[in-house]
């Protein structure tokens, strides 16, 4: 006999949250909700949230007056007395990490991008072909993703399509929600780390065919990685746009416009483009799911070239300011209505988390200021701690084009989350009995106090993390 809605309803498992919820539904925006009850269904999808409510039980009678109190529900209460000291921040979204550079994470000395790749990066992607190695880098890596509240990660992997699929089992198995993309490169590359155009397309439908068939896990999904315009031929990645279309859209990521001698070099390698952004355009590679990383010397026809297409970009300030690449004109972007999210870039960038990320991109951003002379466009280009907290988590949904299913609480949308907490005995925050949230006048606002964390916490404050309404740390 088929269940009635009701039915179904009463029957159905559901976990309640209950204590303050911080995000930030728009660039600027912080919200804070205190005394908060979100209801999330088997599914680890957000059905109902209520706030200023006295207690859970009572916000969820009112969503469904039959449930089952007893036996269909889970409560998470995390209210404490100390109000401003716990809260669920969205799970933070890495839109650009190569899992297989982990190992190099602050290793590059003077090096700049061109020469960085050749001694640091590509021997490194090599050595991941034995899948013993690659199993405890990828490993590691998603650990620590998570223990700095990573909830969803666009991974670049290497041209290795079995330690590939390795990766994407791990990441099913821990439950962070992941793109894992294959690295495709058939051209000036080692000849000890290269591929053919045809093998680059097999084991890009080969990763595909693992995810989507043998792995079966909805958090996971494939995307296709051509690695750059100079490593990668005509033919790549006109293949790679035919894979991307014949799978309804799959999405893409790649490396766009980071340094200036590798803007040089695109030049002279495709005369017939008008810039670096159109040759992805020319190739069919500029889509509405496509994940640009860097982004750091666009031209203004380019930056209208990506907002038409709808692509994403990934801003990499670490990164950028770690092989002296130049500042992302952030700003500038989100004004042309760009979609923009974080990267952290390991091991461009030397951290895996993204608060560290959303930190820099604070910072970077000051020194761009630094460099216009009009008070109101320095005051302009600076991102607040909202703005870059934003980036890190809304920001980032939008560029990977999930923005109505991450991001905030709201209902509708997965819950992804982590719990910080900022006033635990080790945790490095330290904020004094004065500065608690509080009708004194001295005391902080929970802006201020945000923003304590922004700069100062650590993994030592996200104590769990929940992916698609599950527990995961
Ligand atoms: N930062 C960075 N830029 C790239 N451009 C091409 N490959 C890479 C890479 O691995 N890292
Ligand atoms: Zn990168």
């Amino acid at each position: 006999m088929e269940e009635t809605v009701e039915e179904h309803l009463i029957g159905a498992k559901i976990k309640v949250f209950y204590g303050t919820f911080i995000d930030t539904p728009f660039i600027g925006k912080l919200r804070v909700r205190q005394h908060t009850a979100v209801g999330v269904n088997e599914n680890g999808t957000i059905v109902f949230i209520k706030e200023n409510c006295e207690s859970p039980d009572i916000a969820l009678l009112e969503y469904n007056p039959d449930i089952n109190i007893n036996d269909n529900v889970e409560f998470i209460n995390k209210q404490c007395e100390k109000e401003y000291s716990t809260f669920f921040f969205p799970g933070f979204i890495d839109t650009h990490i190569h899992a297989s550079q982990y190992p190099n994470s602050g290793i590059f000395g003077n090096t700049t991008l061109l020469d960085w790749l050749t001694k640091y990066t590509f021997p490194l992607e090599a050595s991941l072909k034995d899948l013993s190695i690659a199993h405890k880098v990828y490993t590691k890596v998603v650990e620590r993703t998570l223990s700095n509240g990573t909830t969803t990660a666009a991974y670049y992997t290497t041209i290795d399509p079995e330690s590939t699929k390795l990766m994407a089992k791990i990441c099913s198995e821990r439950g962070q929600r992941a793109l894992i993309g294959k690295v495709c490169m058939d051209r000036n590359s080692p000849d000890t780390y290269q591929e053919s155009t045809h093998e680059s397309l097999e084991s890009s439908d080969e990763v595909i065919a693992y995810i989507r068939n043998t792995l079966k896990d909805p958090k996971i999904l494939p995307i296709l990685t051509p690695r750059f315009a100079p490593t990668c031929s005509c033919e790549l990645m006109k293949g790679l746009s035919k894979l991307a279309q014949s799978y309804d859209n799959l999405h893409i990521q790649t490396h766009l416009s980071e340094n200036l001698k590798e803007i040089d070099w695109v030049k002279e390698l495709f005369p017939d483009c008008s810039s670096y952004t159109d040759v992805y355009y020319k190739y069919g590679l500029l889509t509405n799911k496509t994940i640009l990383a860097h982004c750091v010397h666009l031209s203004n026809p380019e930056i209208e070239l990506i907002k038409t297409a709808g692509a994403g970009v990934a801003h990499c300030p670490i990164a950028n300011t770690s092989l002296s690449s130049g500042e992302c004109h952030v700003r500038k972007l989100i004004d042309e209505g760009v979609n923009v999210g974080l990267g952290t870039d390991v091991s461009g960038g030397f951290s895996s988390s993204i608060l560290v990320t959303a930190r820099q991109a604070h910072l970077v951003s000051r020194h761009l200021s630094m460099k216009f002379e009009d008070e109101v466009d320095k005051d302009h280009m600076k991102l607040s701690v909202v703005d870059a907290l934003y980036l890190g988590t809304q920001g980032g949904a939008n560029v990977l084009n999930m923005g109505d299913k991450l991001g905030t609480f709201d209902v509708g949308k997965k819950f992804d989350s982590q719990l910080i907490n900022i006033n635990s005995e080790y945790d490095p925050v330290d904020i004094f009995h004065w500065q608690v949230p509080s009708e004194n006048n001295d005391s902080f606002t929970m802006e201020e106090i945000i923003s304590k964390w922004f700069f100062n916490g650590d993994d030592r404050n996200t104590i769990n993390v929940w992916v698609d309404g599950s527990q995961i740390l």
